[in-house]
């Protein structure tokens, strides 16, 4: 489709959504891409649009559209989302993904669960309470101030005996399933919620980060249950506070309000002040992370330490850390011991005044023996349910900032919606694979993460990428683009360039003339800012990018292995098929690896360590090629590939390029230009353009920058 025909065309409602959402934060562009709203409006005649469309296009115009894609309609009729999306999400917050409904509706999907748990709570809360009143009485049937045969009393008591800790196991074993199922979808709707943010998420969080919230974040919101459902904590503890208090006023209305109000205050006193010394357990912790995190690097960086004699000063650096964790230890043993002398103290107080007030009254035939006993029993349970609660109170504070650290990250952030609507029909089409069906977004998640048909019956069949791909070549036209962390620069303006279907394009240029820019906007892992990029002339947004990866192999300098084995790691070139061995060993061959891959301790079964690290470069290298012969996409980048390699390795990884090439729209960039001497055109990327494109020995005979370079080049070899 030529340029003329798609700016005439009115925008595509599609193409609409796509920049309406992949730049609805940037401002900095409103002024540009508004323009280019007004422009393809300008082309497309009002009379041509239908009353839904221009209502649109008003809508889209007033929240500042960034649509700037001209071409034909790819859906014919008005796209509801659009439509809600604007209406809905115009200067609102984002909703937070974890929220009080989103848990209370996940919890609701375990009905019966709750229900049981709740009643082995009362049921456990009960025989717990019960007891103090039955010490009680067997205190009075003792001295004879009851009737009752003792038999009897004891058999009741065995009875709360036998049935404390049976409700205890029904209410732990079923709350803590229950959780545990929450927390799994929790966590998964998380992972994949973070897996289909915008590249740009990936350059603003560290790793580190990312892997905090779904570890020791959620795992603080796990332990709200986890950590409360024993004896002394949360919801037991609450329960046994609220049922004392209640069995101290039915016991003795006039000792109650006393005792009562009195254990309480020493025992809240006791519980927060122990709380107060919390830092001091952290701060031992975290003397203890430095003084591994000293240990890791010293041993991790053993040969550079021992090559700069550096053993003295780790040893330094190691004593400060382990006297800074003796302190921290010292000071943590006299406030444990405080603490635990205070919880005692709390008891004391509480059981001397039972003893004056209670002794009192049992001396003036006001109340009974057996009903000062109980008090003694509940003094105890009072007590420590008190310091469990307002242990629980506190956990929550560390909880609420963990929600909100994972809301703040990602609530806000844009998903990369032509991923998200590729992944959810790529797991729908899985939904009976258990370990998928964590990932599949029910109710509980909102409308945001569900499939929308509709937005997907916009895009194109799944099966025309794969055709385009290897009948068309590729094209980048008048492509613009800055990084959405750095908006201000400009790193493409405006680049032309087109790929021919099965040949190989050498990209070369200064660094930073923006060379692997290029090779991540083919992979879609950014979008240009304006201009498109086309496959056999369409505009590659139509397609969703689980699609569009397919079509594409890249083979980085540095590509990154899985820490599985290496017959996985070259399976991994076809995630969704089950690879039979056979082929894996046929991409292995044709990648030069079989060889050395055989030799290996284990052969394909062999583990290659974290990101790859037991193999040699070269050998990483080939297994890349070997993954990336068995994914047999139409279109290959080649970014530097044998740039880090020695002759031999070199020889050899360039034989498997060389073989993985053949027929493949191929992308080369590589920084000697002796390797890319043979390619069919090479493109000279320079200030955010192509400005020389030809032959070898077009080029050097056009005696511009690309020959200049291959001057450079040549005298440093020499
Ligand atoms: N994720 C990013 N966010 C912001 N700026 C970036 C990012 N990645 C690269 N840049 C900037 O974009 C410019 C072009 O970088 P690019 O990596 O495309 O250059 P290159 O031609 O491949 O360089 P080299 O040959 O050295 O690899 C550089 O100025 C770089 O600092």
């Amino acid at each position: 489709m030529s340029m003329a025909t798609a700016s005439a065309s009115v925008t595509s409602p599609l193409l609409q959504k796509i920049s309406l959402t992949g730049f609805s934060t940037r401002t900095r562009h409103a002024s540009k891409l508004k323009l280019s709203l007004h422009q393809s409006c300008t082309f497309a005649p009002f009379s041509l649009i239908s009353p839904t469309k221009s209502s649109r296009l008003k809508n889209i115009s007033s929240l500042e559209s960034r649509a700037y894609v001209t071409g034909p309609p790819i859906v014919s009729e008005s796209d509801p989302r659009i439509n809600g999306l604007e209406t809905n999400t115009v200067g609102a917050e984002p909703p937070k993904l974890i929220s009080w409904r989103l848990l209370l509706s996940l919890l609701v999907q375990h009905k019966l669960r709750i229900s049981v748990s709740v009643l082995a709570l009362v049921g456990g809360t009960t025989c717990t309470l019960s007891m103090p009143i039955f010490s009680g009485r067997f205190f009075e049937v003792l001295i004879g101030a009851r009737k009752e045969p003792l038999w009897k009393l004891l058999s009741k008591v065995g009875l709360l005996y036998s049935l404390e800790p049976i409700f205890t196991v029904i209410f732990v074993v079923n709350m803590n399933t229950l959780w545990e199922t929450v927390m799994s979808t929790l966590r998964a709707q998380i992972f994949r919620r973070v897996l289909i943010q915008k590249a740009e998420f990936f350059d603003r969080y560290k790793v580190g980060e990312l892997s905090g919230l779904l570890t020791s974040d959620l795992g603080s919101l796990k332990d709200v249950v986890s950590e409360n459902i024993s004896r002394d904590r949360g919801f037991r503890a609450l329960s046994e506070v609220v049922g004392t208090i209640c069995i101290l006023f039915a016991l003795s209305p006039q000792l109650a309000p006393i005792l009562g109000l009195l254990m309480l205050f020493v025992s809240v006193s006791v519980a927060i002040y122990k709380r107060s010394t919390v830092p001091v357990f952290k701060a031992h912790g975290m003397a203890q992370a430095s003084m591994s995190d000293c240990v890791t690097e010293t041993f991790s960086a053993i040969r550079t330490v021992r090559s700069f004699g550096g053993e003295k000063r780790q040893m330094l650096m190691f004593g400060s850390q382990v006297l800074a964790y003796q302190r921290s230890g010292m000071k943590l043993g006299t406030f444990k011991s405080i603490n635990e002398s205070l919880t005692r103290v709390a008891v004391y107080i509480s059981l001397l005044a039972l003893y004056c007030l209670g002794g009192s009254k049992v001396k003036a035939g006001e109340l009974s023996v057996g009903t000062v006993a109980s008090f003694i029993g509940y003094t105890f349970t009072l007590t420590f349910a008190v310091q469990g609660l307002v242990n629980t109170f506190g956990d929550l504070r560390g909880t609420f900032a963990a929600v909100e650290r994972i809301n703040s990250v990602i609530s806000g952030a844009e998903i990369d919606e032509a991923l998200a609507y590729g992944l959810e029909k790529d797991i729908q089409k899985k939904e009976d694979d258990e370990n998928i069906k964590l990932f599949i977004s029910n109710g509980a998640f909102g409308k945001s993460q569900q499939l929308d048909s509709h937005y997907m019956s916009a895009l194109k069949s799944t099966s025309d990428v794969g055709r385009l791909a290897w009948s068309g070549g590729v094209a980048l036209e008048d492509v613009h683009f800055s990084y959405p962390l750095r908006p201000d620069v400009e790193i493409l303006n405006g680049l032309n360039l087109t790929l021919k279907c099965g040949t190989v394009t050498a990209l070369v240029g200064s660094s930073g003339s923006g060379k692997s820019t290029i090779v991540q906007l083919l992979a879609r892992f950014y979008e240009p800012t304006r201009g498109r990029i086309t496959v056999s002339g369409e505009d590659v947004r139509t397609f969703d990018k689980s699609e569009w990866a397919r079509v594409v192999s890249i083979v980085n300098q540095e590509p990154v292995l899985f820490s599985v084995s290496v017959g996985e790691n070259i399976a991994y070139g076809l995630p969704d098929d089950t690879v039979s061995k056979d082929d894996i060993i046929k991409a292995a061959k044709a990648a030069n690896a079989h060889e050395f891959i055989i030799s290996l301790p284990q052969g394909y079964d062999t583990l290659v360590g974290e990101r790859g690290g037991l193999l040699s470069g070269g050998q990483r290298q080939r297994i890349a090629i070997a993954r990336a012969l068995l994914k047999n996409a139409p279109i290959l980048i080649l970014d530097e590939a044998t740039s880090a390699l020695d002759a031999v390795s070199e020889r050899l990884v360039q034989d498997a390029l060389n073989h993985l090439m053949e027929g493949r729209t191929t992308l080369v960039i590589a920084h000697r230009l002796s390797t890319v001497q043979n390619a069919h055109q090479i493109a000279l990327c320079s200030n955010g353009q192509i400005t020389e494109l030809g032959s070898h020995l077009e080029l050097l005979a056009r005696k511009g920058q690309y020959a200049s370079l291959v001057d450079t080049q040549r005298l440093a070899f020499e």
